[in-house]
């Protein structure tokens, strides 16, 4: 597994705004879509992609465009939802699949309460978009399953991460064709297994709901 932590003051300007518990719903959501697209121009460095012959009102050219079979963007419910739309603007060709996980906020289990996604993911690039990664037993059931059909390339995104949640993806998922990209490694996760400093419940924050 391979990290990648967005070092930019843009990044950290936003993210800095998207913490402060005084952020309403609705900026949140603005952030995090903004978000998305400043990680997602990182994250994306090497989707694939075929040359296609074209003709500008100049002249013939050869560009690129981007690949078949087109890459999977996967949200993780409900918080993923916040970051789907950033992601596929950017990606405009790719398949959408869905995958609700909750975690419960006693044991910190991840339990999967809905699949949506093609059975066959045989030589697919997949973009999984989370904006926490905490303990990281979400983050590595998702890839489990999404390795286990077929993917070939799984680049996790996230808005923030704890040092655990990545050490724990190192040990569990070491030796396979995984990027996390993050904007920032937080100090700790706290004994209830929120990060730390952190943004609070992300979902709670996107959707305005109080856990
Ligand atoms: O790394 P982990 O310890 O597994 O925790 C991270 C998960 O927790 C949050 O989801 P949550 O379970 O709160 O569900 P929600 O998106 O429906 O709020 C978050 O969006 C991640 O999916
Ligand atoms: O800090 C955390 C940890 C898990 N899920 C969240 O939404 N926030
Ligand atoms: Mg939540």
């Amino acid at each position: 597994m391979r990290l990648h932590v967005v070092d930019h003051p843009l990044v950290a300007h936003k993210l800095t705004t998207l913490r402060d518990e005084r952020t309403d719903s609705p900026t949140f959501r603005r952030l995090a879509d903004e978000l998305v697209t400043l990680l997602a121009y990182e994250a994306t460095r090497d989707v694939r992609t075929e040359q296609v012959d074209i003709r500008t009102p100049v002249a013939a050219t050869t560009g690129v465009r981007l690949s078949h079979p087109r890459p999977l963007v996967v949200p993780i419910l409900r918080a993923g939802l916040g970051m789907l739309d950033g992601m596929v603007r950017l990606l405009p060709t790719a398949e959408v699949g869905f995958l609700g996980m909750v975690r419960d906020e006693q044991t910190l289990e991840a339990r999967t309460y809905a699949t949506r996604m093609p059975e066959d993911l045989s030589g697919r690039q997949v973009y999984v978009v989370d904006p926490m990664l905490a303990t990281g037993g979400t983050l590595i059931a998702a890839i489990r399953l999404l390795i286990e059909r077929g993917a070939d390339d799984v680049t996790a995104l996230c808005l923030l991460a704890a040092p655990e949640g990545v050490k724990a993806m190192e040990r569990e998922l070491s030796g396979q064709p995984v990027t996390v990209v993050t904007g920032a490694v937080d100090e700790r996760l706290n004994e209830n297994g929120f990060i730390v400093p952190g943004l609070g419940d992300a979902g709670d924050r996107l959707y305005g709901t109080v856990s």
